[in-house]
């Protein structure tokens, strides 16, 4: 199949560039006190979505769904998340995602017939000695994994007979709320009790908190993996506290760091009344990362992956020889990891494999922690280029610090390199993240999330003012919410629910399944409007997505649409 587009019939290529700017983590909310959004001072943002920029230009609006199936997610109750959001943007159609893909191999127990199984689990079955280590995000969650799969699996190894069985565990507080580490560790403690009432040798032997273990992404700070790698593998006691239960490690770290929430619990062992980790890896284990989403599985993968003489990001220690799958290849072009239990959705011809072939030029642009959202997640979880000279790739480094005390993180310096860019490298088609909205979010610090909204608006009017200048379009979007919604909301009376913050109520560090904006302004927009008929696919909710994006800059770059792509949002305009 041809890659060539076909010039359009309704649209004209800008003579600037056609930007999408996504705003990471920024829905279109209840006009309550807990959104952040509708709470800042955002004067540009207002302007925006009233139609007009305050220099008189139009700016054309919609908003569209981002979360559940308009994603490819197995429910519409499962909020978006920047993966399948920008997988969305990038490919124009819904891919059925990891979450479902991985569900059904479970329900289904066809991942039993893979080989990436067999070969597993040859060493473990039959009451052989290995050992079968288990390691992920221990929520439900959804973005990164689910607690079910890891049940599922475990459920698969005691059918074959494994008699060794240990869990590694990174605690969430990210996708779910924000202290709840207990409400999933509690109930695997107690079935693993009772396993081990049945003879089965199965216990919880390392763990920690999410942000400061193992999950680090974009290699952002590897010293996250470090200590991951120090607890769940080598058991290194001497650097690394420990507990005699992964419960009692949780409650100590609460009642000693007052306030602290799951992501950011320290690491920890899990040692025998002696004082001996009951779960260092030895040769001859396996081990599963039952993670399917890749951007912070990706570094712990490598690790395990990575031959003797090749890895240099910190000192790896007598490295047991163990057999190491991921749940899914978390990337394909890469190869990483070798071993997988699930394929992976296959994402191919997306915007940016039909621009290079379409000798257009594209900069993608922005901040460490979400560098990888507009490569390779835009790229259909490929993180290489296309083309090198086609294609500019900007990373503009974030800080290590926790983002609530740095709520503007990267905007200026992403905007300032944006706009440089644009008039060196002359890009047909731009992608940037503004991280703000979402990390910030993520913290669940109200008062930083507003911060930060009023930050990602400075930026967006300089940005916006500079492509306009510059004769381009702007397209200003977001992946998924987080930060409108800064509180647990009670669904019945739709007030937040009571709790510790400072405001009142209980703070809310995840995604939501809340719509998003789409306003799109600059060189021509007077000449189209909305497409009104225009969805995801879904007859009822007659509405559209994200993925109706990609057609939309497609179109605006003077292009049809690739036949695969959903429609666009825009029309020409009816006299
Ligand atoms: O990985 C994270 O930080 C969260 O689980 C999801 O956030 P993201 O999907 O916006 O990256
Ligand atoms: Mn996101
Ligand atoms: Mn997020």
């Amino acid at each position: 199949m041809s890659f060539k587009l076909e010039p359009s019939k309704d649209f004209k290529k800008p003579p600037g560039p056609v930007c999408l700017i996504i705003m990471d983590g920024v829905g279109i909310g209840a006009e309550e006190q807990y959104n952040a959004w509708y709470c800042a001072k955002t004067p540009f943002l207002d302007s925006l979505r009233n139609g007009k920029t305050p220099k008189g230009n139009i700016v054309l609006n919609a908003v569209v769904d981002a979360s559940g199936r308009s994603v490819g997610l197995p429910e519409d109750s499962d909020m978006g998340n920047s993966e399948v959001g920008h997988n969305a943007f990038g490919a124009g159609r819904i891919y059925s995602q990891g979450a479902k893909l991985v569900n059904e191999s479970m329900d289904s127990k066809t991942f039993k017939t893979g080989e990436t199984w067999k070969w597993l689990l040859e060493n473990c079955k039959d009451g052989k000695e290995g050992t079968l280590h288990l390691l992920g995000l221990w929520s439900d969650g959804n973005v990164h994994s689910h607690v079910k799969h890891a049940y599922a699996l475990l459920d698969a190894a005691l059918e074959e007979g494994c008699k060794h069985i240990r869990f590694h565990i990174l605690l969430d507080g990210r996708d779910v709320s924000e202290t709840s580490a207990l409400d999933y560790v509690g109930p695997l403690e107690k079935h693993l009790a009772s396993l081990r009432e049945k003879g089965v040798d199965v216990h919880i032997a390392s763990g920690g908190g999410r942000m400061v273990t193992t999950m680090d992404r974009y290699e952002a700070d590897w010293r996250i993996v470090q200590r991951g790698w120090l607890s769940h593998v080598l058991a290194d006691t001497e650097t690394i506290r420990t507990f005699s239960s992964a419960s009692e490690a949780i409650q100590t770290f609460r009642k000693e760091e007052n306030g602290v929430i799951d992501q950011f619990l320290p690491p920890f062992i899990i040692v025998d009344n002696k004082g001996s980790p009951l779960g260092r890896m030895k040769d001859g284990d396996s081990v599963i990362l039952f993670n399917f989403r890749g951007d912070r599985a990706i570094e712990i993968s490598t690790c395990f992956d990575a031959p003797e003489g090749t890895f240099h990001h910190f000192d790896r220690g007598c490295m047991p020889k163990v057999r190491f799958a991921g749940m899914m290849q978390y990337d394909g072009e890469s190869k990483i990891p070798k071993h997988y239990i699930v394929s992976p959705p296959n994402i191919e011809r997306t915007l940016g494999e039909y621009l290079v072939h379409n000798n257009c030029r594209r900069l993608s642009i922005s901040e460490t922690q979400k560098f990888g959202h507009v490569t390779y997640f835009f790229n259909g979880n490929r993180a290489n280029k296309f083309n090198e000279e086609l294609e500019l790739y900007v990373e503009i480094p974030s800080s290590r610090e926790r983002e609530n005390t740095r709520p503007w993180m990267k905007a200026a310096e992403i905007t300032d390199s944006a706009l440089a860019a644009i008039d060196e490298f002359k890009p047909d088609f731009v992608v940037l993240n503004y991280a703000n909205g979402d990390m910030v979010g993520h913290t669940g610090v109200y008062h930083a999330a507003v911060i930060a909204m009023e930050a990602v608006d400075v930026s967006l009017s300089r940005l916006v003012n500079g492509i306009i200048e510059r004769n381009g379009i702007a397209i200003v979007s977001a992946d998924h919410g987080n930060c409108e919604t800064m509180a647990e909301v009670d669904k019945k009376t739709g007030k937040p629910v009571k709790g510790n913050s400072p405001e009142g109520w209980k703070a809310l560090t995840s995604h939501t399944t809340t719509p998003v904006p789409v306003m799109i302004t600059g060189y021509g927009i007077e000449k189209y409007e909305i497409d009104e008929s225009v969805t995801w696919g879904d007859a009822n909710r007659k509405k559209a997505g994200i993925v109706n994006v990609t057609a939309t800059c497609a179109n605006l770059l003077g292009f049809e649409k690739p036949k695969e792509w959903l429609p666009g949002l825009l029309k020409p305009k009816s006299l």
